[in-house]
């Protein structure tokens, strides 16, 4: 293809202590799906945020469609016909979907007018929403398309999109992908960022790999294997989880009849979750976000309290333990948002690891916190979970999204839990640091502890668990072994509340 609609050619950008981008060069043709891939630090974000205007380059120039392209801001970018969807929304939840495309217009028309176009895009690209449902009540897919619906009424040349689909249920991925395809038919470029390589194949007909800031190949992601495409990211050969077989324990932690209100307006109560986990156990939990991950993440962690006896660990009744006496008696959890929830941005990882690993680890004296332990601490979870950073002192803002996420992780397992509950543990994460992750919570369970796996990675949960549940509207499934669940029986548990198809992407 020669209409080349964006070409890069060697941008080069450096923040102290590490090249993000390194003489970056290539092209994206008119209505290409180019796939962006890389492992998690390579210099993906820094790239998209280049041509979006957010980020300036030390080096190398840009032209979109023949001419200079040097956005100052995104405003310049969007005005040349660049569009991006990122990773986490920008929306506000008591606003309807029509007034939150409001806000980000210059000069927004009336509301009737957006609520119009919306619904007018809507069925354009076979995108089902509602101009007038508040966004609090929209699932995270449906919040995604407000993102997009608001990427489209600008009617872009790139639309640029930063792992869309890591909070989509496999039906909301064919919806999303069937869009992309009618866009990418009409003209508009799609420069498609993920670590799920088997939907890359699905979808883009061209890709380029970064790995440490540089390009290190292309390929044609159709006629590529994902462990290929994985290879190259890493530049090593790939390493698959393994499980070491595990004798059943005894019962270390049971909920009982645990039901609790939502917590908020947008919250999901839950509903009489009873269940029994072993010592040595990878109990997986799989659902649709929103149907309860977080509020169950919540009561086991001491964040929400219940009645006492709804939580038993170890022979006592815990329901109403508060976040650190739970830490002290080996009962830990990370939650899913890493940024803000899991992790302090503005603080440095040796700070972050006081958050959490305190009493375990013993970091403070007196009132007075030991730094020394504390940086040796968050140094040995980095070079334990390789987490990509120039050290421990740099706040955990400027970690990339993985490796912040094996941060988190890695804090957790290093403390040595006797249940470690954690929700989404590879959201995010590149093939190989997934690989280790998962690693690391095999081996935590082999060593006895139980490993409670929140995720709506069913791949995932089908790869490490030794028995499956599912979350559906706050109601927990009775759990089966994993070993030899079926699509379809996965699917029952799910639920049809949903329309839930469960299947994988490639249909
Ligand atoms: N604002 C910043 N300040 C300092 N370092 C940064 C900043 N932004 C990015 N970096 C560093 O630049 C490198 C590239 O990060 P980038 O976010 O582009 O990677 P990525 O490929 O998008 O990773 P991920 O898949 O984990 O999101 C990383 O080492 C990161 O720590």
């Amino acid at each position: 293809m020669t209409d080349y609609l964006l070409q890069l050619r060697g941008l080069t950008k450096a923040y102290p202590g590490v090249v993000a981008n390194k003489n970056v060069s290539f092209d994206i043709g008119r209505g290409e799906i180019h796939a962006l891939l890389g492992e998690n630090g390579a210099g993906k974000s820094t790239l998209v945020k280049t041509i979006y205007g957010l980020v300036k380059p030390d080096s190398g120039t840009m032209t979109l469609e023949g001419q200079p392209f040097t956005p100052a801001e995104p405003r310049a970018a969007r005005a040349a016909g660049v569009a991006m969807v990122f990773q986490h929304f920008s929306l506000f939840d008591a606003l309807n979907v029509a007034e939150n495309i409001a806000l980000g217009m210059e000069n927004p028309p009336a509301q009737s007018e957006i609520a119009a176009r919306v619904r007018a895009v809507s069925d354009q690209y076979g995108l089902p929403l509602d101009p007038t449902r508040v966004v609090g009540e929209l699932s995270a897919g449906e919040r995604q398309r407000v993102e997009i619906i608001r990427c489209l009424l600008q009617d872009p040349k790139l639309l640029i999109m930063d792992e869309p689909t890591s909070v989509l249920t496999p039906q909301e991925v064919g919806i999303l992908f069937e869009t992309l395809r009618k866009l990418s038919a009409e003209g508009t470029a799609i420069l498609y960022i993920s670590h799920k390589l088997e939907e890359i194949r699905t979808l883009c007909e061209n890709a380029t790999v970064l790995r440490l800031g540089q390009v290190v190949g292309t390929c044609d992601p159709r006629s590529t294997s994902a462990r290929d495409m994985a290879e190259l990211m890493v530049g090593t050969k790939l390493h698959v989880p393994e499980r070491a077989a595990r004798p059943a324990g005894e019962i270390v932690l049971e909920l009982k009849g645990l039901s609790a209100k939502a917590p908020h307006r947008f919250g999901t109560t839950l509903k009489d979750i009873t269940i029994d986990v072993q010592k040595g156990e990878v109990l997986g939990i799989g659902g649709v976000a929103g149907n309860g991950q977080d509020e169950l993440v919540a009561a086991l962690s001491g964040e929400m309290r219940v009645s006492p006896a709804m939580v038993r660990y170890q022979g006592a009744d815990i329901g109403q333990m508060p976040p650190n006496a739970r830490r002290k008696i080996g009962l830990l959890a990370a939650p899913e948002e890493r940024m803000g929830h899991a992790a302090a941005p503005d603080m440095s990882l040796i700070e972050n690891a006081v958050m959490t690993a305190t009493i375990r680890e013993k970091l403070t004296q007196r009132g007075f916190v030991r730094w020394a332990k504390a940086r040796s601490f968050a140094d040995n979870v980095i070079k334990t979970f390789d987490v990509r950073t120039p050290g421990p002192a740099n706040t955990a803002r400027s970690l990339s999204g993985g490796n912040l996420q094996k941060f988190v992780i890695g804090r957790e397992i290093m403390q040595a839990p006797d249940v470690l509950v954690v929700n989404q543990p590879t959201w995010g994460v590149d093939a190989s640091a997934a690989a280790a992750i998962r690693q690391a919570l095999l081996d935590l369970a082999s060593k006895g502890a139980a490993v409670i796996v929140i995720s709506q990675d069913l791949d995932e949960l089908m790869e490490i668990s030794d028995r499956f549940a599912a979350l559906n509207e706050g109601r927990l499934s009775p759990p089966r072994p994993a070993q030899g669940l079926t699509v379809e029986q996965i699917g029952l548990m799910l639920g049809g509340a949903h329309d839930m198809e469960v299947a994988h992407v490639d249909v």
